[in-house]
């Protein structure tokens, strides 16, 4: 079975203003397309260890503390698939399941003076890098949440700015990291309301991706806790209306399986980071949320480092 992905054709493009310069290698996206195999034959899936089994009551924000300092110096044996460590970082510490709320981008954009157009591709940037960061340093899962149900609210040439930086991010690096790094790749949240050619390419993407077995990348795209809970829950009322649910058989593991994570096998983030300097959850992940711990930086994200993690 063979699908068409979009290859991306990259162009520089170079703005100043009275004390900036910026060198923009924005993704023009412009359509490429190239048939490839919808399973990577490149990819060796192999005897990959479970490095993830224990739990360990230290703190998450210390583990991924650990992970990524820069003594520590993670390698991934693509050729194995063998996550190796150094010396002295205990892999069963580490945190499996890291969301991410990325927000301050309105306030960067005012602080330099810029259209705020330049902060969200600042922080594409920022993003791509955390997410090499969090393969390397051997996280399972990540779920970040670029754009949620309220977001549409926002001035309409930046939700298009928005959607279209999206859909490009994905066929460009999201494809990329797919193919040559084993990625898995999900959106969560109602694709309903996206435009046919998006929604055309989260699934090419997903599909692409079905196969791979390293870290799983979740992007929360017009999600909203709120909305992922009332869509599960008229799920289960109509499989009760059906028959073939009983009222009495409703638990928590049912309700579980009905939310839009269940996409991943550890659906619940045991770390939330958010930027910005905010101090609530915005209605991200609200049932998964239950245990996670929180780590609130007041970096902007278009400013967050790999050091601002330690
Ligand atoms: C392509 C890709 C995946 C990019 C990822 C980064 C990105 C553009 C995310 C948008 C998220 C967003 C609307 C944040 C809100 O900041 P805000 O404007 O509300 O900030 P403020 O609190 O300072 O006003």
């Amino acid at each position: 079975m063979q699908i068409s992905v979009l290859l991306p054709i990259k162009s520089t493009i170079i703005s100043s203003s009275s004390d900036h310069h910026y060198h923009h290698h924005m993704s023009s996206e412009k359509t490429l397309f190239s048939s490839l195999k919808l399973c990577n034959p490149q990819k060796k899936i192999g005897n990959r260890p479970n490095i993830f089994e224990c739990f360990s009551p230290i703190s998450s924000k210390s583990r991924l503390a650990a992970a990524s300092d820069s003594t520590a110096k993670a390698e991934i044996d693509d050729e194995k698939s063998v996550i190796q460590l150094p010396g002295d970082l205990r892999p069963e510490l580490l945190t499996k399941h890291v969301a991410l709320i990325i927000d301050g981008h309105g306030r960067w954009a005012k602080n330099k003076g810029l259209p705020i157009e330049h902060a969200h591709y600042e922080s594409k940037q920022k993003l791509k890098q955390l997410i090499l960061n969090c393969r390397k340093f051997g996280i399972k899962i990540l779920t970040v949440y670029v754009f949620s149900t309220e977001n549409w609210n926002r001035p309409k040439d930046e939700v298009d700015f928005l959607l279209a930086h999206f859909e490009g991010f994905i066929q460009s690096f999201i494809t990329e990291q797919i193919m040559g790094q084993d990625l898995r790749f999900s959106v969560i949240g109602d694709k309903s309301k996206l435009s046919q050619s998006m929604q055309s390419t989260i699934s090419s993407v997903e599909e692409f991706a079905k196969c791979n077995r390293g870290m799983h990348f979740l992007m929360a795209l017009n999600y909203g806790g709120r909305y992922e809970i009332t869509e599960a829950s008229k799920k289960i009322a109509c499989k009760v209306e059906q028959g073939i649910l009983r009222a009495e058989d409703i638990n928590e593991s049912v309700f579980e399986q009905q939310l839009l994570t269940n996409v991943t096998e550890l659906p619940n983030p045991d770390l939330l980071i958010r930027t910005g300097g905010e101090l609530r959850v915005s209605n991200f992940l609200l049932w998964q949320m239950a245990y996670a711990e929180f780590y609130f930086s007041s970096k902007l994200f278009a400013d967050f480092e790999e050091a601002d993690l330690s």
